[in-house]
């Protein structure tokens, strides 16, 4: 396999790239260098390809993820969804959650965008109180906010479910000490008794509270998801929760779903991976939306003019039904997509038995390969602009070209584990959007730097500054 000498015999330089959260950014310099297939490690390939990529990991290939996966078991030996590593068993479990997290289902229940809609008003009425008092605001905080409580209500429900963008709480202190976790993350996955003992130290000394921050955020959902499949009743027909949705399967044997499946600690499980799944993405995706909307002001100017042709409901927002047929926002938002997709770059898969060949090269058996996500991105044969945001690429184009473009942008993932939240995702962050550039106009603040803002290969890949700071001026007062 092509790449350099040393990743050959040592994975020291991987090491060196996660240690200091520059993982993606090595992988894609190698790829410039060697080309669409490079040995990044000892037994580890990364692939640049969509060819490659559709053979890794379509459903036809079978492959199963790596041990890589075993960092978000939820509680113990329980495997969600996301972190279940064999192919077979993951195809069972995965018919669980498919159709409630369906387009098709989640765009036509008035329960779900009611919801996302009610947290879109919280934050609006955040963001009014705060810009009375100060010229910025960090958007990386409101929009992590946003996303738990969308997530926490669509998988427990609204009795149970979070309100942390109303007001300081319980929950606005682990989000904060979890960013600072994921820092540390690539840390711990290569040295985990290092950490170990890290932690530890940290403990009797009275500091690094967030190293902590994981462990709190699995008992708050412990906690809520016990009492939530305590008080739910599966016959009501409109409590509707990922939570009531998983025990209404229950003892109904289900398209041949084992029962072990079903069992409390199963769903505990699942709550805990979907709502991590769901808050640091989708947070990190609309924060770098509203940064290079803020950056790029007549982008924001073309989105407030096409929605303002829109018809608004009673809160004063179109449908999403309407929002998401916008082209311009929808423009946006790929952009955002493509150069800042809210990933780790680490969805590995294991060659399986026999060996593969892949982009030309023999994989032996066991070989660990992934998709340089960062690569595809920036493929020169499908995206015209590469380095710069450029909505206008998505908008300016055949239907051809845009169909080859939709196929080189991967964000979240490809093929049999496709992200199962994409749905939702794209519903959340074009409503929060909307509303705020209906009201608002966003400008940079100082304080928000490209090197703030530089993405890093953390699980989520958070802007390393931890922060956006974003001014905000209401639409009459900036006689827009
Ligand atoms: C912009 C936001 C998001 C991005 C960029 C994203 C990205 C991804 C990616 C890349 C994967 C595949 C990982 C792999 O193949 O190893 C994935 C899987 C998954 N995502 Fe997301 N995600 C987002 C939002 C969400 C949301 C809102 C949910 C809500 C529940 C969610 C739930 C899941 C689940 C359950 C899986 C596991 C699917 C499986 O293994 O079958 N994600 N996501």
């Amino acid at each position: 396999v092509p790449g350099p000498l040393l990743n050959k015999i040592s994975s020291v330089p991987l090491a060196v790239g996660d240690i200091f959260l520059r993982r993606n950014e090595k992988i894609f310099k190698w790829h410039q260098k060697y080309g669409s297939i490079v040995c990044i490690s000892p037994n580890e390939v990364s692939v640049a390809s969509i060819d490659a990529t559709r053979k890794i990991y379509s459903t036809n290939s079978r492959y199963d993820k790596s041990n890589y996966f075993d960092n978000f078991k939820g509680y113990g030996a329980n495997h969600s969804i996301f972190a279940t590593k064999l192919f077979e068993e993951h195809k069972k479990k995965r018919k669980l959650t498919f159709s409630f997290y369906q387009a098709s289902t989640l765009y036509t229940k008035t329960f779900i965008e009611e919801g996302i809609r009610l947290n879109v008003r919280s934050v609006l009425e955040h963001i009014s109180i705060l810009s009375q008092n100060t010229s910025t605001i960090d958007v990386y905080s409101f929009t992590d906010w946003y996303a738990f409580d969308n997530i926490t209500r669509i998988v427990l429900g609204p009795v149970h479910c979070s309100h942390s963008i109303k007001g300081d709480s319980e929950e606005r202190r682990i989000l904060r000490n979890l960013k600072h976790c994921q820092l540390w993350g690539p840390f711990r996955v290569r040295f985990p008794w290092a950490f170990q003992v890290m932690t530890f130290l940290c403990k009797y000394a009275n500091i690094g509270g967030h190293l902590k921050a994981e462990l709190e955020l699995a008992k708050w959902c412990r906690d809520r998801a016990l009492k939530a499949l305590r008080d739910i009743k599966v016959d009501q027909a409109n409590s509707y929760s990922l939570i009531h949705n998983l025990l209404s399967r229950k003892g109904r044997h289900k398209q041949g779903l084992d029962n072990f499946s079903l069992a409390p600690d199963f769903i505990e499980a699942e709550v805990l991976d979907n709502i991590n799944a769901a808050e640091a993405t989708v947070s990190v995706t609309a924060t770098y939306a509203i940064y290079y909307l803020s950056r790029e002001i007549k982008w924001q100017t073309r989105i407030r003019n096409e929605l303002l042709q829109l018809p608004r409901e009673l809160d004063g927002l179109p449908t999403f039904a309407n929002i998401n047929k916008a082209p311009v926002l929808d423009a946006c938002l790929m952009e955002v997509y493509r150069l800042k997709p809210a990933v780790s770059g680490r969805a590995e898969r294991v060659i399986p038995d026999g060996g593969r060949l892949i982009s030309g090269v023999y994989l032996p058996e066991k070989t660990i390969v992934s998709t340089s996500v960062t690569a595809i991105h920036h493929n020169k044969n499908s995206f015209t602009i590469l380095e710069e945001f450029a909505p206008q690429q998505w908008l300016d184009v055949t239907s051809h070209h845009r169909s080859t473009m939709e196929t080189h942008l991967i964000p979240f993932g490809y093929g049999a584990r496709l992200c199962l939240g994409k749905p939702l995702a794209t519903m959340e962050i074009k409503l929060l959007l909307a509303g705020i550039y209906l009201h608002y106009e966003t400008r940079l603040s100082k304080l928000t730097t490209e090197e703030s803002m530089k993405q890093t290969s953390t699980h989520d890949a958070v802007p390393r500054g931890l922060n956006c700071e974003i001014q905000f001026c209401g639409l009459s007062s900036c006689n827009v």
